[in-house]
């Protein structure tokens, strides 16, 4: 399999069918982000994610800043989804809990890279030991935002973060049809698995621009996904 092209943030019907036939093979719906502009109920989170299997290539990815384990089950279960994205600080003990309560989840952890370093570095082992499938590399914002920064990571500190993790890593922030070429040093790591992208996938409106989600794929060298 090839890197993954992930496409965070659909809102709307059309988004499922638009991202995956402009080459996204993961699509993330939030749920358990507070305040966040793409929240989804768990209504209309199920829809969507019934939406994004239905395009036979495409699988939607939980993305949540929730970290009580039963609620998370609860929402895997009634959506169908397989694929969650810890994308807050939740600790390794979510994750253990996680993968005990539902085994068939891929789990994917962000560790956010701020001022340089990974603020979860030492963690690393017990994320892994616990279940970790997969990790992804974020930045938090200047003032503390996690998530959508729109803010390129220093190509350095992600070669640092990412050399020698222990499972496959995706790479997030501020990342655009333009500027693989600065990352080919982390791309070319063993470990490497894909990208995850918002701002660049859009227009200026705020809604996905299939060209743009399309030149992200061809400027990272991602095919189209197979059909699941
Ligand atoms: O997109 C968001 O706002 C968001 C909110 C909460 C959790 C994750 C979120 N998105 C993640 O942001 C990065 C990509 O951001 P960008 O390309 O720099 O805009 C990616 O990890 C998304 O999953």
């Amino acid at each position: 399999m090839g890197p993954l092209l992930k496409v965070c943030g659909a809102t709307r019907d059309a988004d499922p069918a638009l991202l995956a036939g402009a080459g996204a093979g993961l699509v993330g719906l939030w749920h358990g982000v507070p305040g966040g502009p793409a929240e989804l109920s768990a209504d209309r989170l199920a829809r969507l994610a019934d939406a994004v299997r239905a395009t036979g290539t495409a699988e939607p990815v939980l993305v949540t800043f929730l970290a009580d384990v039963a609620a998370l089950t609860a929402v895997l279960r009634r959506t169908g989804i397989r694929w969650v994205q810890l994308h807050a600080y939740q600790p390794p003990g979510v994750v253990r809990a996680l993968k005990a309560a539902a085994p068939d989840a891929v789990v994917v952890k962000v560790l956010h890279l701020r001022d340089g370093a990974c603020v979860e570095s030492r963690f690393v082992p017990f994320y892994t030991r616990a279940g970790t499938d997969l990790f992804l590399l974020d930045r938090v914002a200047e003032d503390g935002r996690v998530g959508s920064t729109g803010v390129a990571l220093a190509p350095g500190d992600v070669l640092r973060a990412a050399t020698g993790l222990p499972r496959p890593f995706l790479l997030a922030g501020g990342l655009g049809a333009g500027n693989a070429g600065d990352y080919a040093a982390a791309t070319a790591l063993p470990g490497y698995a894909g990208i995850d992208v918002d701002t660049a996938a859009r227009a200026a409106g705020g809604a996905f621009d299939p060209a743009a989600v399309a030149a992200i794929a061809a400027g990272w060298g991602i095919g189209a996904p197979a059909p699941s």
